[in-house]
């Protein structure tokens, strides 16, 4: 079995952070690991505290990941400080797994910092260059860049200047377009664009953790980055499709929606198995 690990914050109403993250390795058929940075009292309506794991803890449990079990994919999603940013840096260096996919956490859908201001600078510079994919939101690369994005040029523009600040792929997200969401991929060399369409629904908390959690399953599956974020594209709309009225905010998304089709459709037809 492939396996991925997610270095994350809990979110204990589980719509983002390491709940979604693990829903979608499993989703995927990924065996799924976490090391938690932070863990964030939280609900569909915010944020309410956050406390951070300290930066021994943390490497602690990326040591005791990666001395015992080969990690087919990491996804990094909020670090919430420098140490923590340093000491992550430090043990993906030293461990070196094949693909990383970079979620630049930090601000939450209800509008709490999630990164503390002076915690920008370390993780470009620290982390970004270990990077297999970057993959900030239309506000997360508005921070990193200083380029105000209202366009998909403006999108263009933004992926060149994260490029030249030493990511090998940057992925921007167009969730926050006011069009259709389109999210755009740079290589250095050309950019790719995969098109969606807009659902309209509050209940997008976790979409941006989905995406890029659902990217490393099918980057641990052997998928390129590519295909990978064509498939993990796929899984978002029909996770977003399906997304569930829970709590009195922004709902979470339906990350075994296709899982439980396939149960119903295999019980119709009397071939339901356990392994389903
Ligand atoms: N309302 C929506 N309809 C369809 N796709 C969406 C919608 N909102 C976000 N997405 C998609 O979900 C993924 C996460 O994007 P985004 O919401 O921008 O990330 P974040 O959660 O980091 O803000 C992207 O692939 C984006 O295109
Ligand atoms: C622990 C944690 N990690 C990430 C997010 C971002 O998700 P969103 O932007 O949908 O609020 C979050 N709210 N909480």
């Amino acid at each position: 079995m492939r396996t991925a690990l997610t270095i994350a914050g809990s979110d204990s109403c589980a719509g983002a952070g390491i709940q979604a993250d693990l829903k979608t390795f499993y989703a995927h058929g990924v065996y799924g690991m976490s090391v938690i940075t932070a863990v964030t009292a939280q609900n569909t309506k915010g944020v309410i505290g956050i406390e951070n794991i300290s930066a021994d803890m943390v490497e602690k449990q990326l040591d005791a990941i990666f001395t015992d079990i080969k990690v087919d994919a990491v996804k990094v999603g909020m670090l919430s400080n420098r140490d923590i940013i340093k000491s992550v840096s430090r043990k993906l260096k030293k461990y070196s797994p094949d693909n990383i996919v970079l979620d630049p956490v930090m601000v939450s859908k209800s509008g709490h910092t999630l990164l503390g201001p002076d915690a920008k600078d370390i993780l470009l510079k620290e982390l970004l260059p270990l990077c297999t994919i970057v993959t900030p939101n239309i506000p997360e690369a508005e921070v990193i860049t200083g380029v105000t994005i209202n366009s998909i040029n403006d999108m263009k523009k933004s992926c060149k200047v994260i490029f030249e600040m030493g990511a090998k792929m940057i992925l921007i997200k167009g969730g926050h377009l006011s069009t259709d969401p389109v999210d755009i991929l740079f290589d250095g060399k050309g950019f790719k664009y995969f098109i969606g369409k807009r659902i309209h629904t509050k209940n997008t908390h976790g979409t941006g953790c989905t995406l890029s959690s659902a990217i490393a399953s099918n980057l641990a599956k052997g998928y390129s980055v590519e295909k990978s974020i064509v498939k993990a594209k796929e899984y978002i709309t029909i996770a977003i499709q399906n997304s569930l009225s829970i709590g009195k905010g922004i709902g979470p998304t339906n990350h075994f929606y296709s899982i439980y089709k396939k149960c119903n459709m295999l019980k119709e037809i009397g071939e339901f198995k356990n392994e389903c």
